[in-house]
């Protein structure tokens, strides 16, 4: 049991902490993403996983960037979190507010938190809550990262133009990006195009720290934003006796931003005194998750009560979905263009609004984003690619990986062929049984590999091996396998190349429990390819 556990997360990135000392890393995510529920949910569990917490946790707080706006997301998402982290109770704020709980441990104040974007918030003694810019790189986040490194690709444009004077941003620049005529566009193709216009903001501090006039003025202008916004919270609170605090890693720059940001909000908020901040966010999501919210409750999002262990699933005949059911497997192989999480959550909620009973996805990511988009039951797997052959969950570490993001029961290479890493399918499913409490599906190639799997003890056997250790791959599903597998005494699931109604259909009449569906359903390339050749 975790007693508390603290996230901030923003576009670079999600850090996790917990009271039993243990701390992760997770990708970032923005709202520009798709759906927030999905990529947050998927962040948290990767940072949960990489920092081993197994749950359950009494109380997770969360500070976010793309906190989403609307109230049914932030159910949702609150949802998604107690499930992913088994959690009693999840509170949920914007990161402007961990800023702040961080920064002022007073809880009143002003804090300008600046990264890529720039959010303050204003909060008094007599409740008064306001929040200034946060409005976004398009519109809004004056100051920050994004607008401070776009000011200075702007002014490495203007010089190679002659349209400004040269700069040690130039060099900069390349050093980078590269060389080459083509610098915006490759800023902008890149994966992240606004993480990479915010990244130059650090060259353009050191150009300024080593006597670039072109850099300095640049980051004057940025300190006179973050001045502005932050005397707008010093006004909204009255004026008198404020305290201001500086949050986010732009501030990492020191006296370079802080000496000229002083310099005008002695100008424009005379009373107020700029103070360092005592904490950064995730301190702040510590106190949000350990005391009371105080002042900052009408700012918090609090869920409680739908901790949902895995093993609590629905479970019919001793597997998490019911006989005759269409489970379908959602997965995109790098190169297609589904491939990623959060398309995979869409083609695993479209299967789910069809009617499937289950999903069967493949890796960390693909299964957190589908667990936290769906409640359906996840048989995660983790292919890993050897000398051989590519392998199906062939270890006890990449079973435990997918069944921490999520997974309900695993499916693992069943095969006889040596495993990677000389390990036994026994031992394996000893292992899956023993520590992560899951049932273990066996995917054979042939009747003797199902017999073997279920002596090493699989608890369901898959026909969806064969046609692929050697000699060929049919078109055709292989309904006689599945017939050979039903004299086991356990579910069979038919698995591989199955297309059509009357396919699905001759697998339950051969004796399959539940029949997996990946490509005819969730592969439109393979759909088009085929369908195009029949045209020929
Ligand atoms: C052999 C192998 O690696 N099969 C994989 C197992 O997860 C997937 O690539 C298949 O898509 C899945 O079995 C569903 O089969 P089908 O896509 O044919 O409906």
């Amino acid at each position: 049991m975790t007693g508390w556990l603290a996230v901030d997360g923003g576009q670079t990135g999600l850090r996790l902490r917990t009271s039993d000392g243990r701390y992760g890393t997770g990708p970032g995510f923005s709202y520009a993403d798709g759906d927030p529920v999905a990529s947050i949910t998927a962040a948290v569990r990767t940072a949960a996983v990489r920092a081993g917490v197994a749950g359950p946790v009494g109380v997770a707080c969360l500070g976010l960037t793309g906190y989403p706006a609307r109230p049914a997301d932030r159910d949702r998402l609150g949802v998604a979190v107690a499930r992913a982290l088994n959690a009693a109770e999840v509170r949920l704020c914007e990161d402007m507010v961990t800023a702040h709980a961080g920064a002022l441990p007073g809880g009143t104040g002003v804090t300008v938190a600046a990264g890529t974007g720039v959010v303050c918030l204003a909060i008094g003694a007599d409740g008064t809550t306001r929040k200034i810019d946060g409005g976004g790189h398009l519109l809004g986040d004056l100051g920050g990262g994004f607008s401070t490194g776009q000011a200075g690709l702007r002014a490495v444009l203007a010089a190679a133009d002659g349209r400004g004077p040269a700069t040690a941003l130039s060099g900069l620049a390349v050093a980078r990006y590269g060389g080459g005529p083509d610098l915006g566009q490759r800023v902008a193709m890149a994966d992240s195009p606004v993480s990479a216009v915010a990244a130059f903001a650090v060259d353009v501090f050191e150009a300024a720290d080593g006597g670039d006039g072109v850099a300095g003025a640049i980051v004057v202008a940025s300190a006179a934003n973050l001045a502005r916004t932050a005397a707008a919270g010093v006004r909204a609170l009255g004026g008198d006796d404020v305290r201001i605090a500086c949050a986010g890693r732009l501030f990492d720059a020191g006296d370079l931003l802080v000496a000229p940001l002083r310099e005008r909000l002695a100008e424009l908020a005379p009373s107020a005194t700029l103070v360092p901040s005592a904490g950064d966010p995730l301190d702040g999501a510590v106190r949000l998750a350990t005391a009371g919210l105080g002042r900052y409750a009408p700012l918090v999002h609090v869920h409680r009560g739908t901790a949902a262990p895995v093993t609590e699933e629905s479970v019919v005949d001793g597997l998490p979905f019911p006989a005759g059911a269409l489970l379908v497997s959602c997965q995109a192989q790098p190169g297609n263009p589904l491939h990623g999480p959060g398309s995979m959550a869409r083609m695993a909620a479209a299967a789910a609004a069809g009617g499937a009973c289950g999903i069967r996805a493949n890796g960390v990511a693909d299964v957190a984003a589908i667990r936290a988009e769906i409640a359906l039951p996840v048989i995660g797997i983790n292919k890993v690619a050897a000398p051989g052959g590519t392998f199906i969950t062939p270890t006890f570490d990449a079973a435990a990986a997918v069944v921490r993001a999520g997974a309900t029961m695993v499916a693992v290479d069943g095969t006889s062929r040596p495993r990677p890493d000389g390990s036994t399918l026994a031992g394996q499913i000893a292992r899956i049984h023993d520590e992560l409490g899951v049932l273990v599906m066996a995917d054979v190639d042939s009747a003797a590999a199902g017999i073997a799997a279920r002596r090493a003890g699989a608890d369901v056997v898959a026909s969806t091996l064969s046609g692929y250790t050697g000699g060929g791959t049919p078109d055709e599903p292989d309904i006689a396998l599945v017939e050979q597998l039903s004299a086991l005494d356990c579910p069979v699931i038919a698995e591989g190349r199955y297309r059509t109604e009357d396919d699905v259909r001759a697998a339950v009449a051969a004796g399959a429990y539940a029949v997996v569906v990946g490509t005819a359903i969730t592969n439109p390339m393979d759909i088009t390819t085929r369908l195009t050749k029949a045209l020929r």
